[in-house]
């Protein structure tokens, strides 16, 4: 990292506004922070009236790129990696990794590749919406992307889930619910609109609910009050009026509570079934399961996936419900990674309790070992605007500072019309607060819940934090680390080191899945039993590609069986030099 200007600036309190400048002018990875000529604070609190945009980073235009860009890259470094690490150096690798939500606005073959160039590392595909042909042409073009340039974009699928949600309200856009307006909910079908109607998609959505009840739709877009059952259906008078979109979905409420209705509904619905289904078939590499109560649907949806894939897709559990919470560790525990789904969280507990609970998700991600995505309405002002909110970045900062392993957009890449702007927001506010939190050496606050259970995985986990540590201490300028299913790489991601991780393994499918942890640039190579053969062969390569140079010094961690000695598990730490 070049800087310029007064290093001793650094940490100490700024006392002049020409310090302030200097401090500023300090060069971030090689990239200056500087205001366009134009740059002027609007007094004016409208955002159309901001006059520039602060140009923290210059992205080259996709076509730039791509023109430099290598047609593939030999050794399964993704072309974006490898043109980053080439720019900004070991330091410069972004940590925090990014998913997109594919939508409308970005489905395109060009538009997904913009994606890609500008960091995307999973893209999400929400089962809610959209058909299953639309899905499997997003899919396909994503896998062409990656075999035929060199990308390394894995597939989330999201599963709808199942909740009690609007089926019908007589329009297929939204529907205004005006003051004092009567509607009568039901399950029963009906063709054609029939007004103040609504269908909803359980039999048993208003059992337990009274008069005097509430229904909250999508956490607040629009409200009513339960004034008389009738059988199964509830007469209710519009109190808080609003929208109702498409495939709303409903919660009720008792003064002011939630009510905890733990309706016998499955967490994977039909539709879910035969969307993993679909999604086996198209060889995805997450599924992302909405609305988890309990540690059992993952269990159950882990042993069918064991039973019916050859490759190893990864679970998510979203965490998007009080339930969820309620049982937080054990769906943890069986899971291989976490959604912190705070859309429909934010229905289900009181908004303020969002961020304070956030963090805490994120801390025993952590201490599971467990990678960690923090989701929705980050930067949700950008699906109309071209900036972000200072609120939005500052929300951005925190999770990166929490060291949450992953940034979710939603609308904003899926219909909004500034996606890639949105998608650079997350890159230069990540590296930002990435390179504040080493400032800072936050890292080490973490104190690390042993996990191993037995000799070996013990043996493991003691030699990525140790190596972690000299790692830092040393200030070597990359770990290198040889690994078949990526347990040693997100040990050692999990302790959040300084350096860069570059993730041997000739496994696909944990390349793939190592694109969700943190601070992990995953590379495919095929590996010997000769661990020696192994570094020899990656620094060789990797030095060929001019991105390692004289002096360099990198750490080593392996967990790679020899054959000679197989009934003894080999792990090693070595630290070199580039000669
Ligand atoms: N595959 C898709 N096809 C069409 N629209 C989509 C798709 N994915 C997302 N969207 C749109 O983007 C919005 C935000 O996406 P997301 O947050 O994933 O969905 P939801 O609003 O259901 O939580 C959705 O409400 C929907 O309008
Ligand atoms: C990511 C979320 O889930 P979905 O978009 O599928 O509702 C959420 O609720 O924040
Ligand atoms: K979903
Ligand atoms: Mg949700």
């Amino acid at each position: 990292m070049a800087v310029v200007g007064d290093l001793a600036l650094m940490g100490t309190k700024i006392t002049t506004p020409n310090k302030l400048i200097g401090k500023l002018e300090k060069r971030v990875f090689g990239v200056p922070i500087s205001f366009s000529p134009k740059f002027s604070f609007s007094h004016n609190k409208s955002r159309t009236a901001i006059k520039a945009v602060m140009q923290i980073e210059k992205i080259q235009s996709s076509s730039e790129l791509k023109g430099s860009l290598k047609e593939g890259s030999l050794l399964g470094f993704d072309v974006v990696s490898e043109r980053e690490l080439k720019e900004k150096g070991f330091l410069g690798l972004r940590k925090t990794k990014l998913v997109c939500t594919i939508g409308p606005a970005c489905c395109s073959l060009d538009e997904l590749e913009k994606l890609a160039i500008a960091g995307m590392n999973v893209a999400r595909l929400n089962m809610c919406h959209n058909s299953r042909e639309w899905h499997q042409d997003v899919i396909r073009k994503i896998q062409k992307l990656n075999e035929e340039k060199g990308y390394s974009v894995s597939i989330m699928i999201d599963t709808e889930g199942n909740q009690i949600q609007v089926v019908d309200h007589g329009s297929s856009s939204s529907v205004k619910a005006e003051e004092d307006s009567i509607w009568y909910f039901t399950t029963e079908k009906f063709e054609g609109s029939r007004p103040f109607t609504i269908q909803a998609n359980y039999e048993g959505f208003s059992e337990g609910v009274n008069p005097g009840d509430e229904i909250v739709i999508d956490g607040g877009m629009t409200t009513f009050e339960v004034i008389e059952r009738v059988g199964n259906d509830l007469r209710c008078k519009c109190t808080d009026p609003g929208l109702l979109l498409p495939r709303a979905k409903l919660s009720f409420w008792r003064d002011g509570k939630l009510l905890g209705r733990d309706y016998d509904l499955p967490t994977l619905s039909t539709k879910d079934w035969s969307d993993i289904v679909f999604g086996i078939s198209e060889d995805i590499d997450f599924i992302a399961v909405s609305f988890v109560k309990d540690a059992d649907a993952i269990k159950h949806l882990k042993d069918y996936l064991a039973s019916k894939s050859s490759k190893a897709i990864k679970v998510l559990a979203k965490i998007e419900s009080l339930q969820s919470l309620h049982r937080l560790e054990e769906i943890v525990e069986a899971s291989d990674g976490i959604m912190i789904a705070r859309g429909d969280l934010g229905v289900e507990i009181p908004l303020e309790q969002i961020p304070s609970v956030q963090e805490d998700i994120t801390y025993v991600c952590r201490q599971l070992n467990k990678p960690v995505i923090v989701a929705s309405q980050l930067l949700e002002s950008m699906v109309e605007y071209p900036t972000p909110t200072r609120a939005e970045v500052a929300d951005v900062s925190e999770v990166v500072r929490q060291y949450a392993d992953a940034l979710m957009l939603s609308g904003e890449s899926a219909i909004g019309s500034y996606g890639m702007k949105a998608l650079s927001v997350l890159r230069t506010t990540s590296t930002r607060m990435e390179q504040s939190c080493r400032e800072e050496s936050r890292q080490t606050l973490l104190h690390q819940r042993k996990l191993g259970v037995s000799l070996p995985d013990q043996i493991a986990e003691q030699i990525c934090n140790c190596a972690v540590e000299m790692a830092d201490n040393l200030g070597v300028d990359a770990i290198f680390v040889y690994t078949r299913h990526g347990k040693m790489a997100s040990l050692l991601s999990r302790n959040r080191p300084n350096p860069p991780i570059f993730a041997f393994t000739n496994d696909n499918s944990t390349r793939m899945a190592l694109n969700l942890q943190w601070g992990v640039t995953p590379l495919l190579t095929d590996l010997s039993d000769d661990m020696e053969g192994n570094v020899k062969k990656t620094v060789e390569l990797i030095k060929a590609k001019g991105m390692m140079k004289k002096d360099d010094a990198i750490l080593v961690v392996s967990d790679i069986i020899p054959i000679s000695t197989a009934r003894a598990i080999f792990q090693s730490i070595q630290v070199m030099t580039i000669t």
